[in-house]
């Protein structure tokens, strides 16, 4: 079977030209879906042609309407490079935002007909939504999921091909809520980047609610500061964009933004931490020897009593904000709860059992330096050797925050490539290297900080390394199946790759 590219509902509805764009001269043109890439168009759809970092999407048209587009939406300057297309063109200052209000039209605004959770911060939102979605279906509710790890229907992964997009552009996405209403979905949970706010891909969609995890340092290539970081987070907390707020207040950014929710007075608030002082917090915290924790909340509704399936004191955090988002939108709270004992999220914490001679091995996704330093301290009483890098094309000021942090939390640190993408492999390895030496060096406890190589070398060093009472760590990566090196995708998982080179190790085939 080919994998669909991107889900859309199975019956199109065609809808006239003119009732998306009154002033258009083509009003009577029927659209019955949308699209931004002139690679997915289908018959009838209506093409966006967006100006790009690269290229302008109109120089696409010609290809869109061949495949059948019924139209072209785009700028001025896509106008002119569109020019003598037999289609009808709408150009407008703004062809982005007006794309996620026709794509919202075009698929029946499923949004309305749905309960809708967001979740941002710069860690956590993969987690908390696996969380929520968790509870959800304990309480008896039929969740659809979006996020980093794929697109889920009641638990159940939704075949289409993916990249590591968080948060679909408003075609896919829409299109994509439609599908789940017409399978059954009663509310869809969805992670919101910093970059969907900033693109509009979530425009046209008020949530019930938005949850905030946290606020670290990422993405500074994308948004230049971290204030207008912190402000395209921030404004998925307006009242054009969200109903309720549950924003944890453990860190200054989360206090900052909900003082301004208070003062806005526009959007109701609630208040997460891991200490007393919000509105929902863990008055009691009794880690289980299996890396599980039994809980008691306190809340505004009372004392709550849960255990959690995920390790780690930050996981914590996530299950108060994901319990406090459910309050928010009424989910009866003590069948809720019970999904959490077994929640799990593929590649976040995640232990590769080699059996009981061998050292206890951790897969997880931290890719910035606070995660990173979380998920050592989570491990904190044992030694750590860890194998973490960076990944190319992306913000280069984390690269020496994480060299620092993989320092300061572990015994080893072996640095490795992450996705290198387009950039070479050996110059990002050696800012991540820098970061780490720098503490190192400052250390009394003897830190060793080594050059890894490729990945799979890093990590059967660490292996070789670790003793039976020791942790390695592989962090950066996750639930990911593929490494990027110059444009191609080749097939890579750390926890196969583990197993593979332990075997290797232990004398048996790879
Ligand atoms: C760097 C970046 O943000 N790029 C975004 C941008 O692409 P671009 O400007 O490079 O586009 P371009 O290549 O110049 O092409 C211009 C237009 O022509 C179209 N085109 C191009 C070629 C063709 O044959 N046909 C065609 O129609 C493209 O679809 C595009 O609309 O416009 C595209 C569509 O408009 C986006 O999908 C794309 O996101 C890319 C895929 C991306 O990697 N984004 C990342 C950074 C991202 O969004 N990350 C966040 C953060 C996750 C987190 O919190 O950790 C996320 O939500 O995933
Ligand atoms: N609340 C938290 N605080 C700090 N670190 C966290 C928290 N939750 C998760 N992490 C760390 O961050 C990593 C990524 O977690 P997760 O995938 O849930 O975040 P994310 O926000 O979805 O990331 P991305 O935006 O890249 O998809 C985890 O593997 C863990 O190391
Ligand atoms: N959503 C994040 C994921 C990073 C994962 C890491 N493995 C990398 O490739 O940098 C990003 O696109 O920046």
């Amino acid at each position: 079977m080919v994998t669909p590219r991107s889900l859309r509902p199975p019956e199109p509805h065609p809808i006239p030209l003119g009732s998306l764009f009154p002033g258009t001269d083509r009003p009577d043109v029927g659209v019955s879906g949308i699209t931004l890439d002139s690679r997915l168009v289908q018959p009838g759809d209506l093409y966006v042609a967006l100006p790009g970092r690269s290229t302008h999407g109109a120089r696409f048209a010609a290809a869109a309407v061949d495949a059948g587009a019924a139209a072209v939406l785009t700028d001025a300057e896509g106008a002119a490079l569109a020019a003598g297309l037999p289609a009808a063109v709408v150009v407008v200052a703004d062809p982005r935002r007006a794309m996620a209000g026709a794509a919202a039209d075009i698929f029946g605004r499923p949004s309305e007909r749905l309960t809708m959770l967001a979740v941002t911060g710069t860690n956590g939102k993969t987690t908390t939504s696996y969380l929520l979605e968790a509870a959800l279906r304990a309480a008896g509710r039929r969740p659809g999921l979006i996020g980093t790890i794929g697109f889920r229907l009641d638990g159940q992964a939704l075949e289409s091909a993916r990249t590591t997009i968080t948060t679909p552009e408003s075609p896919e996405l829409q299109a994509l809520l439609a599908t789940m209403r017409e399978g059954g979905a009663d509310s869809v949970v969805m992670e919101v980047s910093s970059h969907a706010v900033v693109l509009g891909r979530a425009d046209a969609i008020t949530f019930d609610v938005a949850g905030f995890t946290n606020f670290g340092r990422d993405h500074l290539d994308f948004h230049g500061t971290e204030e207008a970081y912190f402000e395209a987070k921030a404004e998925l907390f307006t009242a054009a964009r969200t109903r309720h707020a549950v924003v944890n207040i453990d860190d200054p950014r989360g206090r900052q933004l909900a003082d301004r929710v208070r003062a806005g007075a526009a959007v109701r608030l609630t208040t997460t931490s891991l200490a007393p002082g919000a509105d929902f917090f863990p008055d009691r915290i009794e880690p289980q020897t299996d890396g599980s924790s039994r809980l008691v909340l306190t809340t505004p509704l009372g004392q709550l009593d849960l255990v959690l399936g995920l390790p780690g004191e930050f996981n914590i955090a996530n299950a108060v904000t994901a319990v406090a988002m459910l309050a928010a939108v009424d989910v009866d709270l003590d069948r809720a709860v019970t999904g959490l004992a077994a929640a799990q999220v593929p590649g976040r914490m995640q232990r590769v059992d080699l059996g009981p001679e061998a050292p206890t091995v951790i897969v997880d996704f931290a890719h910035t330096p606070q995660a990173v330093g979380s998920v050592l301290s989570s491990l904190a009483g044992r030694r750590c050797i860890v194998v973490l890098g960076a990944g190319g094309d992306r913000d280069v000021q984390k690269r020496g925050p994480i060299g620092a942090a993989a320092a300061r939390g572990a015994a080893v640190v072996i640095v490795t490539d992450d996705n290198p993408r387009t950039e070479e492999p050996a110059a990002i390895r050696a800012r991540v290297l820098e970061g780490a030496r720098e503490v190192a060096t400052s250390l009394t406890g003897g830190v060793e900080v080594l050059d890894g190589g490729d990945r799979r070398s890093a990590i059967r060093l660490a292996l070789q390394r670790a003793g039976v009472h020791d942790v390695v760590a592989i962090l950066g990566k996750g639930h990911e199946e593929g490494q990027e090196v110059s444009g191609t995708v080749h097939p890579f998982s750390d926890s196969a790759v583990v197993e593979q080179e332990w075997n290797v190790l232990n004398g048996g085939a790879a």
